[in-house]
């Protein structure tokens, strides 16, 4: 899975499409009836997403989907779990482009209430490593919400400056896969069933939030509707510049 390297659109891949065989698959009939969120992913080469989809399928919930759209809707939830990668220059991936905007962009205790665990994928091959789910962790705990510290199971223990107490699945050491399960493992025995039945509540700064989730996705897309019509504009213009050319070749020549 993890050698894959390849886009990821997203939407999570339809559940039978997953090959992501962890032993964590063999207690799917997880027996508690939960009300816990499906996690939230960011993921641009599909390895976070897998993990999450996996995580779904072994506590029976329904398949998970991305940071930004937990921002764009705000839930109200007992426990969010995150998994996310670093992509570009310590940048968020796919799906996680909103929620890293919003969490750069903005200040208050808005995310407070929320109670989060997260594993984080990267690589010690890049400068940046680990910046993405780092910076994540450190702006929610600014921003008022808390941590629910699980064990990194990192091999090197020298990720500089620290980021304690949440997952760290390295994927320029062998075995970042069985890092990951370790980690789902331990949210499945240690975690989730803490948070099984108790009250789901609301970040305080939900409809500030919302509203300005609602504009930095606007921005995006409109920067994207923007890019095409200016593509559009510039393929005119060759074309026209074409046909030009042509005509007065032909003038020329008669
Ligand atoms: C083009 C590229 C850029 C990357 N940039 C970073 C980075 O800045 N920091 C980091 O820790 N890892 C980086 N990685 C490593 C990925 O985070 C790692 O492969 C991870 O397993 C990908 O998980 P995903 O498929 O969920 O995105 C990068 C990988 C690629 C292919």
């Amino acid at each position: 899975m993890l050698t894959t390297v390849r886009e990821t659109s997203n939407r999570p891949a339809p559940l039978d499409h997953v090959e992501y065989t962890l032993t964590l698959a063999r207690r799917q009939r997880f027996p508690l009836s939960l009300t816990t969120l499906p996690p939230f992913s960011a993921s641009q080469t599909s390895n976070s997403e897998s993990a999450a989809i996996q995580l779904c399928k072994t506590l029976s919930l329904p398949p998970p989907t991305t940071l930004d759209n937990y921002l764009l809707t705000l839930p109200p939830t007992n426990l969010l779990i995150i998994i996310l990668s670093s992509y570009g220059h310590g940048a968020s991936p796919l799906g996680g482009r909103i929620f890293r905007r919003y969490l750069d962009s903005s200040s208050g205790m808005n995310f407070k209430g929320l109670k989060f665990c997260l594993l984080g994928l990267g690589s010690r091959d890049y400068t940046t490593f680990f910046n993405n789910p780092k910076v994540t962790v450190e702006r929610l705990k600014e921003m008022g919400a808390e941590l629910i510290p699980t064990p990194s199971f990192d091999v090197q223990n020298s990720l500089s400056p620290k980021c304690d107490n949440v997952g760290v699945a390295d994927a320029s050491i062998d075995g970042q896969d069985e890092r990951i399960e370790k980690w789902l493992n331990y949210v499945v025995d240690e975690i989730v069933q803490k948070f099984e039945g108790r009250e789901e509540k609301e970040v305080e700064g939900r409809g500030e939030i919302l509203r300005e989730a609602k504009r930095i996705y606007e921005e995006e897309n409109g920067e994207e509707e923007v890019v095409k019509e200016e593509m559009k504009g510039v393929g005119m213009f060759g074309f026209l510049v074409v046909l030009i050319a042509i005509f007065a070749l032909y003038i020329m020549k008669y």
